[in-house]
């Protein structure tokens, strides 16, 4: 029996069990073998190289974000429309078959974006009639490439159910993506002896010891420490177990506004962390790009050479999510080794208390911040420059630098 039948098995099983406290560890027990399947099926084939004919694209910019979504809902629309670059589109499913790279300029930025193929209902249980390898091939390619990105952008046609979005979490769930949420808060760590310690800081109302026990059973798991910081469930316990979830900020992505009332636009453009558009008008792109870079949480830097204005142009990229944004991050990013000649920095902007502000190597840098560097054996001018700063002081501060508070 293959892997996906025997999913399907044991989902048929659970659908016949009634939930109640009598068979709470079975079920629990059930739920641990499923996710134990479907990590095997993640598992590339044994004797493939791991890749190579994937959909993935080299990296390009200074961030990624990938459009995921049911077949025909306009992500290649879209992307043609965002970055420029040509994806074909058209009113059959299927149309994009692999991965299109294309680049957005904002913010004095390149994003790079990657149109996909369509994800349908039951990919992940190898369902389509006679395609069903392609299909459960394509959806792997789609979420490595999901995974490889900062943030996803879920495209949805606001013409069709509301109930679409839920289906393609639970898709992207059944995979291992996490969308909008936090890892769960339990600490958990595999020991080579002593048993298993388990213990939590409130009380538990999803699962209990036992339940733990059997799940780690499942997992033959017999020496390992617990910590329970929240009151978690099942599910997330089996995916602090399993350990490859991915967790990333998505934002939901409303196109073909043009074809619904303006009631339900309303309505969608209501719901948390969506943004309503049309590709056919060219309506709220502009509104769409500003959610994407804010979910995005790019840290721009300006550097600023002594004596001169900085290249408002061309800012040095961190992300807190990537890499960090300390002084140091910063310092990395230009060079090596330029780290250790570093005596301080000055820095202009919304993380500065005051105009410029002496920062060490650990400062936490903010978007649109311009720093300059003055490196050890060039101190003295550096103190210098920094006396002479009513004059050198960079000549754009923007709208968000005025607005910080200037706490002296
Ligand atoms: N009414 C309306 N139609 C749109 C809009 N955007 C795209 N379409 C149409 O929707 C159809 C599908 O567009 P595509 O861009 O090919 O969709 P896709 O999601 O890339 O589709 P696949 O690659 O097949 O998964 C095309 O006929 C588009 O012209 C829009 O804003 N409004
Ligand atoms: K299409
Ligand atoms: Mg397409």
């Amino acid at each position: 029996m293959g892997i996906i039948e025997r999913i399907k098995e044991i989902e048929a099983e659970m659908a016949r069990t009634q939930k109640n406290k009598a068979t709470e560890y079975h079920l629990g027990q059930l739920k641990a073998k499923i996710a134990k399947l479907r990590t095997q099926l993640l598992e590339p084939p044994k004797g493939s190289s791991g890749g190579g004919d994937g959909f993935e694209v080299t990296k390009f910019g200074h961030g990624r974000v990938a459009l995921i979504g049911f077949p025909s809902v306009g992500k290649s629309t879209l992307l043609t429309m965002l970055t420029g670059t040509h994806s074909e589109a058209a009113s059959y499913e299927f149309t994009t078959l692999t991965c299109i790279p294309g680049i957005i300029h904002y913010n004095d930025t390149k994003i790079q974006l990657l149109d996909l193929p369509g994800i349908i209902e039951g990919a992940s249980e190898g369902k389509g009639r006679g395609r069903q390898e392609w299909l459960i091939l394509c959806l792997f390619q789609v979420i490595a490439v999901a995974k490889s990105s900062d943030i996803v952008l879920m495209v949805l046609d606001a013409s069709k159910s509301e109930g679409h979005r839920q289906i393609l979490t639970k898709e992207l769930e059944a995979v291992g993506l996490r969308l909008n949420k936090r890892p769960p808060q339990i600490y958990f760590k595999k020991k080579k002896t002593g048993g298993i310690s388990f213990n939590s800081t409130m009380p538990l109302t999803h699962v209990d010891e036992k339940l733990c026990y059997q799940i780690l059973h499942e997992y033959k798991i017999h020496n390992a420490e617990i910590l329970f910081r929240e009151d978690a469930t099942v599910d997330d316990f089996i995916d602090v177990i399993e350990g490859n979830r991915k967790y990333m900020k998505c934002v939901y992505v409303y196109n073909k506004i043009d074809v619904i009332g303006i009631d339900d636009v309303d309505n969608l453009a209501r719901q948390p962390n969506s943004v309503v558009i049309s590709c056919n008008l060219r309506l709220n792109f502009d509104r769409l790009l500003a959610k994407m870079w804010e979910e995005m949480g790019l840290v721009r830097v300006y550097t600023k050479p002594q004596g001169q204005q900085p290249d408002f142009g061309d800012p040095v990229v961190l992300s807190v999510d990537r890499g960090g944004c300390s002084v140091e991050d910063f310092c990395n990013h230009i060079h090596r080794s330029l780290v250790k000649d570093v005596k301080y920095v000055l820095v202009w902007g919304i993380s500065a208390r005051h105009y410029p502000q002496h920062c060490g190597l650990a400062h936490a840098l903010q978007d649109e911040d311009v720093v300059q560097v003055v490196k050890k054996k060039e101190g003295n001018e550096g103190a210098r420059g920094r006396f002479k700063s009513h004059s050198d002081a960079p000549a754009r501060i923007s709208d968000r630098q005025k607005k910080a508070p200037l706490k002296q």
